[in-house]
């Protein structure tokens, strides 16, 4: 150990390299010691340290090689070397990209020497180290041969030798093992040398490179640096010539300012003249300014007094366009009053609002008028061909309420009242709005109520309001027309029960006789029998299937009114009907119970435009019995009543071909004028008819005891045969009449034939139309024949015996009725009258339609006959028919109060019975009779052959 440690310190170079760690510690302490002393005592010269920190990268060869002669490089250890020269190199690539100047280069190399210097001595020193150790080990493997020798000689000795020997061994042990640690530390270095050697070989390579690359890089940068030298040399030339240039501008320039700033003076001077010259006209025009304003103020003054005039002509044109809208207001009413005294049909026109599950909201109208006009779009065309205008009295738009709706319908409703027969019908395609506007969304809301609730509703209350003056007695009947067939809504069964319908127009606009007939006294019996017939149509439509839109639905208001002054008795009747949906359905898609639906609403709407259109064109034949609904409907659709017609349309652009024929169709019957509305009263006409019977009777009294007295004598028969009187029996002065040419009955009844004829020939008329078969070949044909067997069967007595009277009796009786002109009598009937006459034409079933189509004196007395005014029984007819005809005569000439009971029970004064006898005595007996007391009823009639009247009317013929 001790030679170890010795042999350290005669290392070379001072460097402790037992390893080389150590070395490099050592000597890295060695270096730093006293270079940092140096430092610290002011010497220039740098130290290693600076050396690893870059600190030569800047600096000059002659630097690098002063701090190499003043530091002694050997000193330092091979570490901090090796670090110094790679940090040389990282330094230089980062900075210059590779270009490693000389100097660095140069010192690079000296570290590099020194480095393999090193090696070298190293490898030198471990080399004697190794031979020093051979010898050593052999010394001291010869010293242990000596001692084991010495050991062999005494035990003591030997095992102090032995001892020392073990000592020895323990010591070449550790010898051995630092011996084998060195070898380790030489391998190890031996390994470090090589690397280190490889690593200065590619140093060396990327230092020759570097250096090229530098060299090219110089030589690069002296000819840019030459070339810009040249450059800088030109532009310098340039800048020169530029600056003697600008300084000629300059004084050009300011030559060019004074020339200017001579020319702003003078100018100065003028703009101060004319300055001075201004102000001097500013005075001038200040003062007539002044004079200005004055003028001004007057024309002002002057202005506000014409405004001021202005606005009063514009207050009383204000009022005027006030006026004006009255006045519009004024000319609808009074086109409507036209219209009521023309008896147009009014057509209202209503559009629904789009519901809220319509997901497309195009509408298919474009403008609504406040007079009517309507005008709808074609969405599939383009310009003025895709417009057209339709005319109403009134369109109501989307958000029109029930109330609004209604209010334009008051008037007419109100009319029934006074005695009119009103007929309010809702036409559409379905979907459009019909039961909405006749019924409503809800009945319990008031708010939602249609027409029919409304209607009943007001009724009330003005019959309440009049009833100081006229009493009322409103009952409604409800039918539903489905596939043909008329249905009872208020019966309370459900029954599908066809009912009969009058074949011609009842006086009391009573269509379907068989209907039950409920009386109402106020709105809650409305709501009532309402809901009875809303749930027996919807009963109908579950069986069915949205019914409804398929079959019409009839509300009819039957209002019967006693003037308490006048004792006139006012008939009205108000038809409110919800039309089955207009659309025309496929035939060729629908089929079964569909087809047969569609081909009977096809059938009854077009009846109804036949109807419409018949009314029109003043057609002598009106089809009314073409359809139930038209049957049904005829009362209202005739001459006498006022008709409004709701058209109703869905403006969705997807109906515009359903908008466009209910709106074609709707402005055809806005055409229609129906006549005159004629109030069904029974005033003087009547009373006067009354008193002019009386008179008659009184006459036939007479007669009558001249007759006895006569047929007491015996030559009786004789004289009967002289006088060539028919016998009674043989034949009834009514059939004779009929059936006897006109142009004798004008020689047989003197001035009043011409009427007759023409009632005669009017009847033949709605004969020939009636039974659809031509006639005129001969007025004698089976149809007149048919004729004259429908007028026997449905003439009513109370005409029988007035127009058999008159036409037989009273012609003959100037002394009884002196003064009396019986043409009178007929102008009374209505018969001279020419709208009668059309109207009389427009019967398609004798003398029952004529009586309703004529003046409303006739009709009572129809009415007198036909319906009571209680309900009697037909037993109760029959019973009181036997009543003697001078005391029914007697009892018709007394005042109407008294008259009333007695005149219920009047029996026709005819001889003969007849079919019409018997049908008059079922619709007197009840409206609730069936068609089927109509036999029992004929036959019934064989008793009201009352012996007593028969031979008083044979008797007074025979004397006459
Ligand atoms: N003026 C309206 N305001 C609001 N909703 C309306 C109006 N008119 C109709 N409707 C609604 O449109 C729908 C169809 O109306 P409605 O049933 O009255 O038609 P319709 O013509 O009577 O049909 P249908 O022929 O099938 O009986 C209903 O839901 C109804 O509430």
């Amino acid at each position: 150990m001790f030679e170890a440690q010795n042999h350290r310190k005669d290392l070379p170079g001072q460097i402790y390299l037992s390893t080389l760690h150590d070395v490099d510690d050592h000597a890295s302490n060695n270096l730093r010691g006293p270079l940092t002393n140096t430092l610290n005592t002011g010497n220039k010269s740098r130290d290693l340290s600076k050396l690893m920190d870059g600190y030569f990268a800047d600096a000059s060869a002659t630097e690098i090689s002063d701090f190499l002669k003043l530091n002694s490089i050997e000193n330092a250890s091979t570490r901090s070397l090796f670090s110094v020269a790679k940090k040389i190199l990282d330094e230089n690539i980062e900075r210059k990209n590779g270009d490693i100047p000389n100097r660095v280069a140069s010192l690079l190399k000296v570290v590099v020497q020194e480095m393999d210097q090193r090696f070298f001595r190293q490898n030198e020193d471990l080399r004697k180290q190794k031979s020093t150790y051979k010898s050593r080990e052999e010394k001291l493997r010869t010293k242990i041969r000596v001692l084991e020798t010495l050991a062999t000689g005494t035990t003591e000795e030997n095992e102090v030798v032995l001892n020392q020997l073990q000592k020895t061994k323990i010591e070449m042990m550790e010898i051995e093992e630092k011996k084998k640690l060195e070898e380790e530390d030489i391998i190890r270095l031996l390994k470090q040398k090589e690397s280190s050697d490889s690593q200065i070989i590619t140093l060396k390579e990327e230092l020759d490179l570097t250096k090229r690359t530098y060299e090219k890089h110089c030589f690069l940068l002296e000819t840019q640096a030459k070339e810009a030298k040249v450059e800088l040399q030109n532009k310098i030339v340039e800048l020169e010539c530029l600056l003697a240039d600008s300084r000629k501008k300059v004084e050009e320039h300011q030559a060019l300012t004074q020339s200017k700033y001579r020319r702003w003076k003078r100018k100065e001077l003028g703009y101060k003249s004319f300055l001075d010259f201004n102000s001097g006209s500013l005075q001038d025009l200040r003062m007539l300014c002044n004079s200005l304003k004055q003028e001004i103020l007057q024309i002002q003054n002057f202005h506000m007094e014409e405004i001021n005039h202005l606005g009063l002509k514009l207050t009383s044109l204000v009022e005027a366009a006030q006026n004006y809208h009255a006045v519009l207001e004024e000319n609808r009413k009074l086109y409507n009053e036209v219209q009521d005294l023309k008896g147009n049909i009014r057509v209202y026109c209503r559009i629904r609002p789009f519901l809220s599950g319509q997901s497309r909201k195009q509408t298919t109208i474009e403008y609504m008028g406040e007079n009517g006009d309507l005008v709808v779009k074609n969405p599939s065309k383009q310009g003025k061909a895709s417009h057209r205008l339709f005319k109403f009295n009134k369109v109501f738009g989307p958000a029109a309420s029930q109330e609004e709706v209604f209010l334009d319908t008051q008037q007419l409703i109100r009319s029934v009242l006074d005695g009119y027969n009103v007929c309010i019908f809702a036409y559409g395609q379905t979907g459009s709005g019909k039961t909405y506007t006749m019924t409503g969304p809800t009945l319990s809301s008031k708010v939602d109520w249609g027409v029919n609730y409304r209607a009943l509703n007001d009724l009330f209350h003005l019959s309440q309001s009049r009833k100081s003056s006229i009493t009322y007695d409103v009952s409604v009947q409800m039918v539903e027309i489905y596939n043909e067939q008329v249905r009872d809504l208020l019966t309370g069964n459900n029954q599908q029960k066809n009912l009969g319908i009058w074949n011609s127009t009842q006086p009391n606009g009573l269509a379907v006789p068989d209907a039950s007939m409920h009386p109402v006294k106020s709105t809650s019996d409305v709501l009532e029998l309402m809901n009875i017939g809303l749930l027996n149509r919807a009963v109908g439509a579950t069986a069915l299937n949205e019914r409804s839109s398929r079959s019409h639905s009839v509300l009819s208001v039957h209002v019967r009114g006693m003037d308490l002054k006048t004792n006139t008795i006012l008939r009205g009747n108000l038809h409110l009907v919800d039309l089955a949906g207009s659309e025309r359905v496929d035939r060729s898609e629908a089929t079964g119970d569909r087809l047969r639906e569609a081909q009977h609403i096809n059938k009854s709407l077009s009846a109804l435009g036949d109807v419409i259109f018949a009314l029109a064109q003043k057609s002598p034949h009106v089809p009314y019995r073409n359809s139930k609904l038209t049957q049904v409907l005829q009362s209202s659709l005739g001459g006498q009543a006022k008709t409004l017609m709701f058209v109703q349309l869905n403006p969705d652009v997807e109906s515009y071909s359903e908008t466009i024929s209910t709106l074609k169709f709707a402005e055809r019957v806005s055409g229609v004028e129906l006549g005159a509305a004629q109030s069904n009263k029974e005033g003087r006409g009547v009373r006067e008819l009354m008193e002019q019977v009386a008179l008659l009777k009184d006459a036939v009294a007479r007669k009558d005891e001249e007759i006895s007295l006569l047929l007491a004598k015996p030559n009786l028969s004789a004289e009967k045969h002289a006088l060539g009187l028919p016998k009674y029996g043989s034949s009834s002065p009514r059939r004779h009449s009929i059936g006897t040419p006109r142009s004798s009955r004008r020689i047989s009844v003197g001035k009043s034939p011409k009427v007759v004829g023409k009632a005669a020939s009017d009847m033949d008329k709605s004969s020939e139309y009636s039974d659809k078969h031509s006639e005129a070949d001969s007025p004698l044909s089976d149809g007149f024949r048919h004729h004259k067997e429908f007028f026997q069967q449905s003439r009513p007595a109370a005409v029988d015996a007035t127009l058999g009277l008159t036409e037989e009796v009273v012609s003959r009786l100037p002394s009884v009725h002196k003064g009396h002109n019986i043409t009178d009598e007929f102008e009374l009937l209505g018969f001279e009258d020419a709208d009668s006459e059309e109207r009389l034409s427009d019967i398609s079933d004798g003398v029952l339609s004529m009586a309703t189509e004529t003046e409303g004196s006739v009709a009572s007395i129809v009415e007198y006959t036909l319906f009571p005014e209680t309900s009697v029984l037909p037993s109760e007819v029959i019973a009181e028919s036997t009543v003697p005809p001078a005391e029914i005569l007697a009892e018709s000439t007394k005042p109407p109060a008294e008259k009333s009971s007695v005149s219920a029970r009047v029996p026709r004064p005819e001889k003969k019975p007849s079919q019409g006898s018997s049908r008059m005595s079922s619709a007197r007996s009840s409206t609730k009779v069936l068609p089927s007391s109509k036999k029992a009823a004929t036959g019934s009639s064989s008793l009201v052959k009352s012996n007593s009247t028969s031979s008083l009317l044979k008797s007074s013929r025979r004397r006459l």
